[in-house]
């Protein structure tokens, strides 16, 4: 491997017509990072900053060929995945991943979209749990998402401790549960490390609608910076740091809940 080569990420998910979620907050982020992104299309979404109109997932075997086309020639050094549509995509991509030595994986076990569309079948949380976790060098769920993949209730952070340990009972190595869903004054996201000690991040909310894509963001941001070499608690705490600054400047764009501000400067530590 040549030294020389400029940090490259691998993003497995779908498409957003609006640009502010999936891929293309993933490309953004990566960009924003100075970090190259490839991507695999797993499924492209009509969707604005109202909700998501319509979902094609791509034919299985074309998501294996891009895979192959991407192990053939670049240097990955950090893969992140996010909508994965339906069971059998879920499968595919776990198995791709294991044929291919893509560095650090963070699992966004994406479910639900802002307004509600669903962007995950239901009956693919087992393939979820089953074949991707266990790949999982970081999986960052939201509450929902947790609560749906732990089978437990969440309403408090002691709630989110507890289900990360659920979480990396079943194969993740480290885990990040988000906590824009509890209803609080402050923000904390709860990170239980693979040799079991906790970090918290808390943080102001800001009030804005303008929260499209921050849960890709994050977790490409995570991507990028352990792609640049990074530790994993200082990728995520950078990465958080990116993401505050990506909603607290807010940008106008459509009438929902509209993009992030993407182009706002990465601090380094
Ligand atoms: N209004 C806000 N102000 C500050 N931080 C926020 C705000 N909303 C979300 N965040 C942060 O963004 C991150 C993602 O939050 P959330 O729990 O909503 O994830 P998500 O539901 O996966 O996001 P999405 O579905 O939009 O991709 C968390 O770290 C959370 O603290
Ligand atoms: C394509 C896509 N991926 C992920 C999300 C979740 O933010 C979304 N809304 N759309």
């Amino acid at each position: 491997m040549n030294e020389q080569q400029f940090p490259q990420i691998l993003t497995v998910a779908g498409i957003d017509s609006s640009g502010g979620a999936g891929i293309n907050a993933d490309v953004a982020t990566a960009f924003a990072h100075h970090v190259y992104p490839a991507t695999v299309v797993v499924a492209v979404t009509a969707q604005n900053t109202y909700g998501v109109q319509g979902v094609e997932l791509m034919p299985l075997a074309f998501v294996s060929q891009q895979f192959a086309s991407i192990a053939d020639d670049l240097a990955i050094k950090a893969v992140k995945t996010g909508m994965l549509g339906d069971a059998s995509h879920v499968r595919l991509v776990a198995q791709e991943l294991r044929k291919y030595n893509f560095g650090p994986i963070v699992v966004d076990p994406v479910m639900v979209a802002k307004g509600g569309a669903k962007l995950l079948a239901d009956d693919a949380i087992e393939a979820v749990r089953d074949q991707l976790l266990p790949l999982a060098t970081l999986v960052t769920p939201n509450i929902p998402e947790a609560e749906v993949l732990t089978q437990m209730q969440i309403n408090s952070v002691a709630d989110m401790q507890q289900a990360a340990y659920k979480l990396q009972k079943q194969g993740a190595q480290n885990v990040l549960i988000k906590g824009g869903h509890l209803l609080q004054a402050e923000l904390t996201d709860v990170v239980l490390m693979a040799d079991g000690t906790f970090l918290t991040l808390t943080d102001r909310k800001f009030t804005t609608k303008r929260t499209h894509g921050t849960g890709d963001t994050f977790a490409a941001a995570i991507a990028s910076q352990l792609a640049l070499g990074k530790s994993l608690p200082v990728a995520i705490q950078l990465a958080k740091a990116y993401l505050v600054a990506t909603i607290s400047t807010e940008i106008i764009v459509g009438h929902g809940h509209g993009p992030l501000n993407h182009w706002i400067e990465v601090q380094d530590d």
